[in-house]
């Protein structure tokens, strides 16, 4: 019985989901030649937009990304475009010797390719197994450096479709890559994310599949309500410790990401205090509070005995609670009381939370920031420049690649603000959790594409308003 779905463009696929994907699609009246058709003339597109009129050389392989390759070079063919196809294997599968059998275009030689304007890479996608041998790795190479742009279809060659992993040294880099039918994990992974240039995709009608991860997506986001006040809209305590600056830019990027109120507890006040914020020494007292919908601990916190305890008494009060920096080196299993957590490790913190609660770190890193988020019951974001959220019950949503100047001190601070900020605006039960840490990692990406290049901590968490003004469309004065 035919099934018809609504596609879905912003899920990330395995491998194995991708082929259970395409089965779907063929139950639903569709075919593998079919599928390549559309894939390939979408990509097609992509090919001729950047070629212009120019000259194209199209490298396929013996798989169904190869078969791909030969539907763009019979596409840019139609289209006018001067296209000559480099066959670096015998096409093995029927869709592709059909796709193959369709193109009326030049064969030709690698020897005989010179300089020429694009240089499409159809020689492994999804199906790679393993590292290209060494004549197709020199053949990828030569070929890629002969031509001014190249597009790698569906993936690079060369990586592996679920880990994002380079199976060879060497391998080229590209301008654009054109992901057909669904995004697949190395979009999203290093190294891979790094090499791809920009990324597009391809709609071939793929509709949801249960499980899969999705990619991070601008909020939309509602103003207060119109009789809103400071603390309906969430007043968020910020525990600050030793280094009290830190835990001042993560009060910076909340006062700028929605909370209504926010107060910092600290036993040295920071230097410059701005105005708004305010500042108290009786961090029980703001532990205490009622009116106190969500915490910060950890930017600038330090690891000393007091730091542990007053970590310890913050997540003892039961409040909903972002749990950064040095407040993860010292986290134990048994501080946990229940209370909805947001864990936001880099790598190194990461690790010392996987020996705090006895997981090995092995394995991909979305697998092993599900398996904390398991086990702590925290929502988890594993920072880095490939930065994913894992929720418990399996929820995975991976960043897009953003701004590389974001690695600079300070800006781990102010994304911990940003989503605690989140956290205090709607915070009740995980699924706003998860919500809260995917709202404050847009804002935190979307400010620092609007910082441009070399800003400072603080100019990031003076841009999170900006960021969050894009995401109330018309309608962010509240009026509407
Ligand atoms: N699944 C789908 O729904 C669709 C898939 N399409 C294309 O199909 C591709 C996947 O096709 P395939 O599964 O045929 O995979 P590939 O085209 O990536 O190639 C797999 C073939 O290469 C061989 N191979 C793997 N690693 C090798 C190595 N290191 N050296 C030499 N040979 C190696 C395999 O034994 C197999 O024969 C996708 O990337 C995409 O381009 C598209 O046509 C659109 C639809
Ligand atoms: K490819």
């Amino acid at each position: 019985m035919p099934r018809c779905r609504e596609p879905v463009l912003s899920q990330v696929l395995t491998v194995a989901q991708m082929r259970a994907a395409e089965e779907d699609l063929i139950a639903a009246g569709s075919t593998v030649d079919a599928l390549m058709q559309l894939a390939g003339r979408g990509a097609g597109e992509w090919v001729r937009r950047i070629a212009g009129g120019g000259s194209v050389t199209v490298l396929c392989g013996p798989g169904n990304n190869g078969g791909d390759g030969w539907v763009i070079a019979e596409y840019l063919r139609e289209h006018g475009n001067a296209v000559q196809v480099v066959q670096a294997r015998e096409p093995v599968t029927d869709a592709a010797r059909n796709a193959k059998a369709l193109y009326r275009g030049a064969v030709v030689s690698a020897g005989s390719v010179t300089a020429g304007d694009v240089f499409v890479d159809c020689l492994f996608g999804s199906g790679l197994t393993r590292a290209l041998p060494d004549d197709l790795l020199a053949l990828l190479c030569d070929l890629a450096a002969l031509h001014r742009h190249r597009i790698a279809i569906d993936l690079p060659s060369g990586i592996e479709s679920d880990s994002g992993a380079a199976l060879n040294e060497g391998l080229p880099e590209w301008s654009l890559t054109v992901a057909l039918g669904a995004w697949k994990h190395a979009h999203f992974a290093m190294p891979a994310c790094s090499k791809m240039g920009a990324v597009r995709l391809v709609d071939i009608g793929v509709a949801a599949l249960p499980g899969a991860a999705r990619v991070l997506a601008k909020p939309k986001l509602e103003a207060p309500a119109a009789d809103a006040h400071k603390y309906r809209r969430g007043m968020l305590g910020i525990v600050a410790g030793e280094m009290p600056g830190a835990a001042l830019l993560a009060a910076t990027a909340a006062l700028r990401a929605g909370a209504g109120y926010v107060k910092l507890a600290a036993q040295a006040a920071p230097l410059v205090v701005p105005p708004e914020l305010v500042v108290t020494g009786d961090a029980a007292g703001m532990l205490a509070d009622a009116r106190t919908s969500a915490l910060l601990v950890g930017p600038g916190l330090g690891r000393s005995d007091e730091a542990s305890r007053l970590l310890a008494a913050a997540l003892h009060a039961g409040r909903p609670t972002v749990v950064d920096a040095d407040a993860l080196v010292l986290l134990r299993p048994a501080m946990l009381s229940g209370a909805q957590c947001i864990l936001t490790p880099h790598e190194g913190e990461m690790s010392a939370l996987e020996r705090a609660f006895g997981l090995s770190g092995a394995g991909l890193r979305r697998d092993r920031a599900l398996a904390l988020a398991e086990v702590s019951g925290a929502v988890v974001v594993l920072k880095g420049p490939d930065t994913l959220i894992a929720a418990p019950g399996g929820e995975t949503v991976l960043a897009p690649r953003a701004s590389s100047w974001l690695s600079v001190a300070g800006t781990g601070d102010v994304l911990a603000g940003a989503i605690a900020s989140r956290l205090a605006t709607h915070c009740q039960d995980l699924e706003q959790a998860l919500r809260a840490a995917e709202e404050g990692l847009w804002l935190h990406g979307e400010a620092a594409r609007l910082c441009g290049p070399a800003f400072t901590a603080g100019e990031l968490a003076h841009a999170v308003q900006a960021a969050l003004k894009a995401c109330h469309g018309g309608g962010y004065e509240g009026t509407s």
